[in-house]
């Protein structure tokens, strides 16, 4: 399981979300431009030392990560508040990598276009979104539940 993060623009949630793949064994993508550099002390704050632990490969463009996940031939499996299918209902596998969107914007047509799924955590109607970090552990909870891949990069 990976999990990768499309243009993400505050910098304590990427540090929580990097915190939280270094103690799950989860490798992590981002996809620039960031709204902020590595040096920005929100984001070390947030990742603190586990950012020393954690698989990180930084992704200049979305097409540049395309042509890495189409080598690798990895099904991407985006999270997004547009979904139709809860994602308690998909089957993960181990290799999928999971997709989060922009706080800001989330994602573009585009990007939404190349998912081979495009799943919902479903929450209360009349309310927007889940803090993006607050979602990728949700969903990492529900995909390593159903792999059993926890504990391992990759
Ligand atoms: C703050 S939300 C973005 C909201 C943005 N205005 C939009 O419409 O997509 C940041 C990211 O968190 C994830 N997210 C937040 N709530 C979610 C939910 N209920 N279901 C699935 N993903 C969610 C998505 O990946 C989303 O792109």
């Amino acid at each position: 399981m990976q999990i990768a993060l499309f243009q993400p623009d505050i910098p304590q949630n990427t540090g929580t979300i990097l915190r939280l793949c270094a103690c799950l064994g989860v490798a992590a993508h981002i996809i620039e431009p960031a709204g902020f550099p590595v040096s920005d002390r929100h984001f070390r704050r947030a990742g603190m030392d586990y950012l020393d632990q954690v698989t990180i490969m930084r992704h200049d463009s979305w097409s540049k990560f395309e042509q890495w996940r189409n080598i690798g031939g990895y099904r991407l499996i985006l999270f997004t508040t547009k979904g139709v299918s809860s994602y308690l209902d998909y089957r993960y596998s181990a290799a999928d990598i999971l997709l989060f969107g922009r706080e800001s914007a989330g994602v573009p047509d585009e990007v939404v276009a190349k998912a081979d799924a495009r799943l919902v955590i479903p929450i209360k109607p009349g309310l927007r979104s889940l803090n993006v970090a607050m979602a990728a552990a949700m969903a990492l909870g529900e995909a390593l539940r159903q792999t059993g891949s926890t504990g391992s990069q990759g």
